[in-house]
């Protein structure tokens, strides 16, 4: 298999599981991560949530453990930097919109913030 074409295997492999969340099961299931709401940025869901530090380097530290939580899952977040705060958006990007996969990303973010 050439390398593009094994590119897109594992894609399909990694992605082919995953489904959009419907508006029923987003609202029964955002009780359940606390701190999270969901956010509708030209229509496709996020779950967001804003982390507060006493500073800046605080902020950063978390962004990094947040990514490297992304990396293993390939699963990547969008992140807000700045002095006391860190804004975290969760979703899918090839199903535009939130999936099961976001909300165990947000669960496993929540972790580490209180960690
Ligand atoms: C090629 C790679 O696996 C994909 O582009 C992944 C990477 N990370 C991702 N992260 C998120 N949040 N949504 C995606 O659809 C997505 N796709």
């Amino acid at each position: 298999m050439s390398g593009c074409r094994g590119a897109i295997f594992f894609h399909l492999l990694m992605y082919c599981g995953m489904k959009k969340c419907t508006d029923e099961e987003i609202v029964s299931r955002l009780p359940h991560i606390a701190g999270w709401e969901v956010v509708r940025p030209e229509g496709v869901g996020r779950l967001f949530r804003v982390f507060a530090f006493d500073d800046f380097s605080g902020a950063v530290a978390f962004c990094v453990q947040v990514a490297m939580l992304a990396e293993k899952a390939d699963h990547h977040p969008m992140m807000v930097v700045e002095w006391g705060s860190v804004q975290v958006s969760w979703w899918s990007h090839e199903l535009k919109g939130v999936s099961e996969k976001d909300f165990e990303m947000a669960e496993a973010t929540s972790a580490l913030y209180d960690s």
